[in-house]
């Protein structure tokens, strides 16, 4: 059973890659709750108002997606509840959380990962985590087009993106739950070149192999499924 997470900043590629991943090894892949999530743009339109709900929401269906994955089979997951608290702190630490809100946000977050420690399967096998300047971060998010993400909805967004990039290194850097790996999202196009993606998903393979979850002669052409 191998269970992969990603992260990375907003629009760095990670439902992409996700669907790539999971389709290349025949995996299953869990969105991040974006379209259907009905305060996401109560979120953008009054921050302050709305972050505490919108974290709240988050975790409750990453602690659902990341259950459900430690317990099936050969999963991907798009962002996972291992970032939830990188999200929730930036925010309070811009004043967008009470005291009262951000002690009972830790006593949720510890309880539900106190919960996975009880799981038979505890943690992911693999995080795959993808890096990209402020640049390609807003070159991103405006081709992907969703209207409250645009600077021009919102120009403090600038701001809170640059900050967000921020929180990222050292969240990295401490992340200890699974091994890890990262990707060059500046320099690697996996969506349009079919040169690049062949490139991150060989990094990806053979780190799989290197942390003993695909076996070393594996190979796309003939294998059939991910290492039960
Ligand atoms: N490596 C890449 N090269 C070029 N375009 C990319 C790359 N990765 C993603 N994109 C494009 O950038 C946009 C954002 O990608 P995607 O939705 O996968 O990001 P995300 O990390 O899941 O974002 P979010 O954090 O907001 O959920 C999409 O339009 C996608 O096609
Ligand atoms: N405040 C806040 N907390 C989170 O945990 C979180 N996770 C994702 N997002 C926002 C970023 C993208 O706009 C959009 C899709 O990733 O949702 C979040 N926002």
């Amino acid at each position: 059973m191998t269970v992969i997470v990603l992260s990375g900043p907003i629009g760095a590629g990670k439902s992409s890659l996700t669907s790539i991943l999971s389709d290349y090894l025949g995996t299953k892949p869990f969105y991040e709750s974006v379209d259907d999530n009905p305060v996401l743009p109560l979120f953008y339109a009054d921050p302050k108002k709305y972050a505490f709900l919108l974290q709240v929401y988050f975790l409750n269906t990453r602690f659902h997606s990341i259950k459900a994955a430690l317990t099936q089979n050969n999963n991907v997951l798009d962002r996972s509840i291992y970032e939830d608290a990188l999200f929730f702190q930036m925010n309070a630490d811009i004043g967008r959380a009470t005291p009262e809100e951000v002690d009972t946000y830790y006593e949720l977050l510890h309880n539900m990962m106190d919960e996975l420690e009880r799981m038979p399967k505890k943690e992911p096998d693999l995080l795959v985590h993808i890096n990209v300047y402020y640049e390609t971060m807003i070159k991103r998010i405006q081709k992907r087009g969703r209207p409250y993400e645009q600077l021009s909805y919102d120009a403090t967004l600038e701001d809170y993106y640059k900050r967000l990039l921020e929180y990222y290194k050292p969240w990295y850097e401490k992340y200890d739950y699974s091994p890890k790996m990262e990707i060059d999202g500046d320099k690697y196009d996996f969506i349009a070149s079919e040169k690049d993606r062949k490139i991150v998903l060989d990094q990806i393979v053979a780190k799989l192999k290197e942390v003993g979850k695909l076996p070393a002669d594996w190979d796309k052409s003939t294998a059939i499924k991910l290492d039960a």
